[in-house]
């Protein structure tokens, strides 16, 4: 019998700055983003494509007490220019480890990293190399979880996966409300009807436009998303 193959070919994969405070209060702890990265190298090496999104919050959001009493979109910028440090960590952990990562920015920073260019990721991709979108959209206002849309919806991934804190979409944030139950499955409008905090509306809008299915699953749970990957029952299944 032949060895059971992964359901996806290409995945954009959304990790949450957060994530990579590990227990932390604050910036990247290094055995945690070791640890992630060791998961991600493990899909990448039998063959699927893959795409991170990575988040800031570890650092700096635009919303966030930190940035209080300054211009929002101001703030917002130092919350990409955030996510391009975790970028450049993430892209050292995953060559220490023997994958080949290249950063791409949404917001011109060229001595540092290279521009996102989608025909050079979509090369990038077919090589086999870990392509990690830093910088968000490049607009304030704008989240990293809806980068994770756009740029899902732009290389054509066959889903967005969304690492994060939780193992899953519950039916109110599961860290305010003990009593919360977690969904296998639902719609993108139940999710956005329901103000389910998980992900901004714009960031399920878009997928549900683009007919992009999201998962959402636990970063903190050893082998999720293998198991994502392999096609086997984790977390949430968010779809049109
Ligand atoms: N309905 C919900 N189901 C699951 N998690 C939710 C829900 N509403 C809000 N959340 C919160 O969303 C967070 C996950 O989103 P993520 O983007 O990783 O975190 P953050 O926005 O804090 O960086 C969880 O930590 C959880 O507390
Ligand atoms: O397209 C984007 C993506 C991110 N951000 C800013 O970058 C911060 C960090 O991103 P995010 O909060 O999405 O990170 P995560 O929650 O995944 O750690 C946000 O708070 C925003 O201030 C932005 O302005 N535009």
């Amino acid at each position: 019998m032949s060895a059971p193959q992964p359901v996806h070919q290409r995945i954009l994969l959304k990790l949450s700055g957060e994530a990579l405070m590990g227990d932390d209060a604050f910036g990247i702890n290094q055995a945690t983003i070791e640890r992630m990265v060791a998961e991600v190298a493990e899909v990448a090496r039998i063959g699927v494509q893959v795409a991170v999104v990575i988040g800031g919050g570890n650092i700096f959001r635009g919303i966030a007490g930190g940035s209080a009493g300054m211009d929002r979109a101001t703030a917002d910028y130092m919350g990409m220019l955030a996510t391009v440090m975790n970028a450049l960590a993430l892209a050292d952990a995953m060559g220490k480890q023997g994958v080949t990562a290249r950063v791409m920015s949404a917001i011109d920073i060229q001595q540092v990293v290279e521009p996102y260019v989608r025909p050079k990721a979509l090369q990038y991709l077919e090589e086999g190399k870990v392509v990690i979108f830093a910088a968000g959209t490049g607009n304030p206002f704008f989240t990293t979880d809806t980068a994770a849309s756009l740029r899902g919806a732009e290389i054509g991934a066959e889903v967005v996966l969304k690492a994060t804190k939780v193992d899953g979409v519950y039916t109110a944030d599961p860290m305010k409300d003990p009593t919360a139950t977690r969904y296998t499955r639902l719609s993108f409008d139940e999710a956005i009807g329901r103000h389910l905090g998980i992900m901004d509306a714009t960031a399920f809008a878009l997928c549900r436009d683009q007919k992009l299915p999201i998962r959402v699953f636990s970063i903190v749970k050893p082998g999720a998303l293998m198991r994502v990957v392999m096609g086997e029952d984790e977390g949430t299944l968010v779809t049109a």
